[in-house]
């Protein structure tokens, strides 16, 4: 797992159990037995603490230490400092001595080991002051270091060196003995049902634009749909519009111009027919599928933009009739069907272990639409909850598509953007339907996409 994953995880616990301290309990836990396993009782411990929850992670094992070991914990920001409210809890409930940054140097050179809780997951960039030059004293000070969670800095240009680090749930991507030290992995108890569970925490994987990228660096969506059904063009193209890309482009009838554009005029109009299909270079996602219906002319155009596109491909609706999975075999394209697009498109019964079986066999990513949403690249599976009934409703599942093939133009690994697109869409309509119970409709289920988007949900 990399960062993403833990914060991601964090953040669903969070939003199902109420706050993170059941873990942090157990994170503090899981170093104190370690320490236990590892030095003799009654040597000297300074731990070293920053501001988030890795901060507090190390507070909670300092409490356990404090009846076998001589504990110190440093705040290098004191208590007002202390960001989370489980890492506020956490100094709450700590019953030894804690010191400002003033001792730092006096405590490193007392003590025989040194936890390191100033960064975790958390941490954004490179170390700023003061964290410089106290990353640079734990490192020369030539005692025992135990790492909490990760080095702290670890992937910037300047990190704690351990000798151990005790990481949470899963070893992160990068992670070595170099870097790490000696590594224990420890679970720290996060269930099996929340970390296949898509949630809120999925948003951690929507990139921020950098603020000096210029037009085009934040994703461009390509959508073929809308040859017959026109709406179901508008629905999927504001939809990825929503989601927050640069540049989404329209392929579809000329004779649909007049019905899509005035719907939003920053969306880019390309009319296709037979003859004519504009270059397919530059797109960092394509949708094909939306209402095209399964004329000869529509699975032409369909055949051809599916074998022109070499990037990251979704399909959806008519695709499934008019394209079979060998045809896109390998090409980690994301597939989204209900269950009778899937049994169109498979061949088989519409259920879980298909799912994963056609995903592994065809290279594909599959989002098997429904009240539970299943999403499968063959090897994860993830579950997408929530939703209400007003969602069997004409034009979501464009909608949905649409989400994804935004979400995908942003570099998110199509696994990721599926699971996260399914969320979305979902919170979409609950939040419709908080408002207008069921007779919301379906421009207030993408109106909805934008709040999602901001985090005002
Ligand atoms: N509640 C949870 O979310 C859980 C998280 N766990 C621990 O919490 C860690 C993640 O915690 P957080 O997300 O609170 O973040 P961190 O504790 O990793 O650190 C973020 C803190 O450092 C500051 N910071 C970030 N980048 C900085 C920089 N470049 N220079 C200076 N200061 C910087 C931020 O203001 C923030 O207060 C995990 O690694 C793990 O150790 C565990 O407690 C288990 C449960
Ligand atoms: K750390």
């Amino acid at each position: 797992m990399d960062y993403l994953d833990e914060k991601s995880m964090d953040i669903n616990y969070a939003s199902t159990y109420g706050d993170t301290y059941k873990l942090m309990k157990q994170a503090g836990k899981s170093i104190s037995d370690f320490v236990e396993h590892t030095i003799p009782p009654g040597k000297s411990i300074a731990i070293i603490c920053g501001t988030g929850n890795n901060a507090g992670d190390g507070i909670c094992s300092g409490e356990y230490l404090l009846k076998k070991y001589n504990v110190s914990v440093l705040l290098i920001k004191d208590v007002k400092g202390l960001k989370t409210q489980e890492t506020r809890r956490a100094i709450n409930d700590y019953n030894g001595a804690y010191y400002p940054l003033s001792s730092l140097d006096e405590l490193i050179s007392r003590s025989d080991i040194i936890i390191d809780a100033i960064f975790g997951v958390g941490i954004n960039g490179d170390p700023r002051k003061p964290y410089i030059e106290i990353i640079e004293k734990i490192n020369n000070s030539g005692k025992t270091i135990i790492s909490v969670d990760v080095p702290s800095g670890f992937q910037t240009n300047i990190q704690v060196k351990p000798d151990y680090t005790v990481t949470f749930t899963d070893i992160k991507t990068g992670m070595n003995r170099e870097n790490s030290g000696k590594i224990t992995v420890s679970d720290i108890g996060i269930p099996e049902q929340i970390k296949s569970a898509v949630g809120p925490g999925d948003m951690v994987y929507m990139p921020i634009s950098a603020p000096e990228s210029h037009k085009g660096m934040n994703g461009t969506v390509g959508i073929l749909a809308g040859w017959e059904f026109p709406g179901a063009a508008v629905m999927s193209s504001l939809s990825a519009y929503n989601v927050g890309p640069d540049l989404v482009k329209v392929f579809t009838n000329e004779v649909n111009r007049s019905i899509i554009m005035p719907y939003n005029p920053g969306l880019m109009f390309y009319p296709v027919n037979g003859k004519n299909f504009p270059a397919l270079s530059g797109l960092n996602s394509m949708l094909i599928g939306p209402g095209m219906g399964k004329s000869k002319e529509a699975e032409d155009l369909i055949k051809y933009a599916v074998k022109n596109y070499n990037g990251q491909l979704i399909l959806d609706a008519d695709a499934f009739k008019l394209i079979t999975p060998s045809e896109v075999k390998d090409r980690n394209a994301i597939i989204t069907p209900h269950s009778m697009e899937f049994t169109a498109f498979t061949g088989l019964e519409p259920t879980e272990e298909n799912a994963v079986e056609t995903a592994k066999k065809y290279g594909l990513i599959i989002l098997l639409k429904g009240s539970k949403d299943i999403i499968t690249d063959g090897v994860n599976i993830r579950y997408s909850y929530g939703g209400n009934s007003r969602m069997t409703m004409g034009g979501t599942g464009d909608v949905l598509a649409g989400i994804v093939a935004g979400i995908a133009s942003r570099k998110v690994s199509p696994l990721r953007s599926a699971s996260l697109g399914s969320f979305i869409n979902k919170k979409c309509g609950d939040i419709a339907f908080e408002k207008f119970g069921s007779y919301y409709g379906i421009m207030d289920m993408i109106d909805n996409i934008k709040i999602i988007m901001h985090n005002k949900f």
